[in-house]
């Protein structure tokens, strides 16, 4: 659906995104984590189509979309900052967008704002970040769109709204497979809500991940022996990530399927064996630790 092939923008000689592959299924939500200055917004724009990119490929649904206004139809931005005209009420701006999006609907629209009791007749500059920000959700959702890339999208939301929003745009998801790109430095944030990570660091992608093939592919032990044997007959056959130990118990965070870990783990007599779900925090600091990336950068509450 959104297929980025060896993309490149530099700003004088800033190297903002580097050499940039990826794909974003149809249907599917993916994360695009990252520090400040990692690139992100600069790589959201060349898929929004706001910048053109110095190389490489950009497409939606195998089209172009730089200068391309049937692309842009229907792949919709909502940048950091959101942008409306000087003076606009949210009604005047419901208005512009009628006349510009093809599939505006109207109805949604009215549902929405009611939905998020905003006043269509204020002045949306007269409005606090937070309704700015929801009022720009209500404009988008209202327009249909079949990609939607959000840039910081939950910032300044209070929890209700956010969880709102993204009960709104995942029902979007499993009725009309929109697809969505969307920025955060926020792994927490990221993680009920992407099928599908990548970690952007220095304008490259550092990581990438299927979140539920993550979740079924890495776990945490915690095993009690009467006699713990050595590690490296613990180790022996298991692709392990952690090794801990502490007292007659041992830790493990371990790759692989679960089935045959246990088969495993068990072949060395453990008196109990307990196996623990693993935070998407806990899988990064894992995968990403070795890579000298400081994951401390993307946990942010
Ligand atoms: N218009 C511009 N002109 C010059 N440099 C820019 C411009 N936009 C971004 N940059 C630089 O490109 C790099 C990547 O910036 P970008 O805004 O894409 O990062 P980001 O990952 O979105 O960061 P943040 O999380 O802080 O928003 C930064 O070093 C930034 O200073």
């Amino acid at each position: 659906m959104i297929k980025a092939e060896a993309v490149n923008k530099k700003f004088e000689d800033l190297q903002a995104v580097r050499d940039l592959t990826l794909h974003v299924k149809k249907g599917s939500i993916y994360g695009l984590l990252g520090s400040n200055g990692a690139g992100k917004s600069t790589f959201l724009k060349i898929i929004a189509g706001v910048y053109k990119p110095d190389n490489g490929k950009l497409t939606i649904e195998d089209q172009p979309i730089y200068e391309q206004p049937d692309t842009k139809q229907t792949v919709l931005f909502i940048s950091d900052q959101p942008y409306f005209f000087n003076l606009a009420t949210l009604q005047d701006m419901a208005d512009f967008y009628a006349g510009v999006y093809e599939r505006w609907n109207m109805k949604r629209y009215e549902q929405l704002t009611k939905h998020f009791r905003m006043d269509p007749k204020k002045r949306l500059n007269r409005m606090s970040k937070g309704m700015q920000r929801q009022a720009a959700f209500i404009l988008t959702l209202a327009t249909m769109p079949n990609v939607l890339v959000l840039d910081e999208p939950f910032d300044g939301l209070d929890p209700v709204i956010r969880q709102q929003m993204k009960n709104l745009i995942m029902q979007d998801v499993a009725d009309r497979e929109l697809t969505l790109i969307v920025s955060s430095h926020n792994l927490r944030e990221m993680e009920d809500f992407c099928d599908y990570v990548g970690v952007l660091h220095e304008g490259s992608l550092l990581f990438e991940r299927d979140l539920d093939e993550l979740r079924t592919d890495i776990h945490k032990l915690q095993l009690a022996f009467k006699e713990v044997p050595n590690e490296d007959s613990l180790k022996q056959d298991l692709d392990v990530l952690h090794y801990e130990l502490k007292g007659s118990v041992v830790f493990l965070i371990v790759k692989g399927q679960n089935d045959e870990i246990l088969a495993k783990v068990n072949r060395l007599n453990p008196a109990v064996v307990d196996m623990l779900p693993l935070t998407l925090e806990e899988i990064f600091i894992y995968e990403l630790g070795g890579a000298g990336y400081e994951i401390e950068n993307l946990i942010v509450e």
